[in-house]
């Protein structure tokens, strides 16, 4: 059996790509490499090109008819990005998806497991966030992800197409095994800045200490890369008894799951579990929040424990742990 995955050159595509072929499953990499990297498709069998192309991936289904299952990550993922250029943002993640949809459907590959986001959630009064909360997407990202997810229903209900989608917030962390882990090299984000600064030896800044948290820094739900990758191979592996061919009356071939910590890490808990793993020189000085920052929120687990049997088994500190060798030997092999 094999498993196609679209952006499996990517941080997390190709962390899902390694899961599966730990689990004996062979990924079939489709990657346009316009931000994956060539060197983690190594060993693997990789297409180098859109997932739009119809004529490529009539190609692939061709060559590989054992196909069972599409693990669709390819899309553009920088919020302020997508805030300045839109109109890409809906071309790649939402145009593209509904190609690839048909590219699909048409060489008889009906199951897709959708890399989505829990971003487009209104969270709760508590900053948690569960598949029952509202919709309320607020910038062109997210947007962009809800729609695509929007219209994957509608080709559940109209031709067939099975989908589970899984909705999650902030992945770190490296593959364990150090084979493949961020590709940007100069991160924006919490823990990438964290590392710099501390390869620095200067102090960490945390933007924005008056949220209305429990300590006054902002929220995210930082899930390990790894874990991630684990509930997607948990899908595949339950996929028809998810989303079952013939649907129960009154049901629709999409299913959507979250996956989460159940709590959150505030920055500076971050910070914390940071000098855990450094020592205690590590330090942090307080500044104003970021233009445009969210307080944040973090992602109730409870479906995927039912549906796939999944919980996060890596600390927060696992993954600092494996981010910094990551980056140590990314700077190892630049050298
Ligand atoms: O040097 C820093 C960097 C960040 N933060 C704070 O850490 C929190 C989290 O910020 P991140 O940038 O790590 O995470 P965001 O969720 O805000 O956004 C990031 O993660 C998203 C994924 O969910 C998108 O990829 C987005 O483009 C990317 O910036 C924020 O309060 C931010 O102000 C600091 O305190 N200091």
């Amino acid at each position: 059996m094999k498993v196609l995955i679209t952006g499996g050159a990517g941080f997390i595509g190709s962390t899902i790509a390694s899961a599966f072929a730990e689990r004996g499953i062979t990924p079939v990499v489709l990657d346009s490499l316009i931000t994956g990297r060539q060197e983690f498709t190594e060993g693997k069998i990789f297409y180098q090109g859109d997932i739009g192309d119809g004529v490529l991936v009539d190609q692939i289904f061709q060559a590989h008819p054992d196909i069972a299952v599409t693990v669709h990550c390819a899309a553009l993922i920088v919020v302020p990005d997508s805030m300045t250029d839109p109109e890409r943002y809906y071309r790649v993640n939402l145009t593209k998806t509904l190609d690839l949809a048909g590219h699909l459907l048409r060489n008889g590959c009906e199951r897709m497991i959708f890399a989505s986001t829990a971003g487009m959630y209104r969270p709760e009064p508590d900053l948690s966030v569960s598949e029952t909360s509202a919709l309320d997407p607020q910038n062109p990202y997210t947007r962009s992800k809800m729609m695509a997810e929007l219209l994957l229903e509608d080709l559940s209900r109209a031709h067939g197409l099975r989908v589970i989608s899984l909705r999650y917030l902030n992945p770190i962390g490296a593959d364990p095994r150090l084979r493949t882990g961020l590709q940007n090299s100069k991160p924006t984000h919490a823990l990438g800045k964290m590392i710099e600064s501390y390869e620095n030896g200067v102090a960490f800044t945390i933007t924005g200490t008056g949220w209305d948290t429990r300590d006054g820094t902002a929220i995210r739900d930082y899930i390990h890369v790894w874990d991630i990758a684990r509930a997607f191979c948990e899908a595949a592996a339950r996929f028809d008894a998810i989303v079952p061919p013939v649907q129960p009356a009154g049901r629709t071939g999409y299913e959507v799951v979250n996956l989460g910590t159940g709590d959150g890490t505030t920055v500076r808990e971050l910070v914390t579990a940071f000098r855990e793993v450094v020592g205690d020189g590590f330090q942090a000085v307080d500044a104003p929040a970021r233009p445009g920052d969210v307080v944040g929120a973090f992602v109730r687990p409870d479906k995927a424990w039912e549906l796939l049997g999944w919980k996060p088994e890596y600390t927060i500190e696992d993954a600092i742990r494996h981010s910094l060798q990551w980056a140590e030997r990314r700077r190892r092999s630049a050298a």
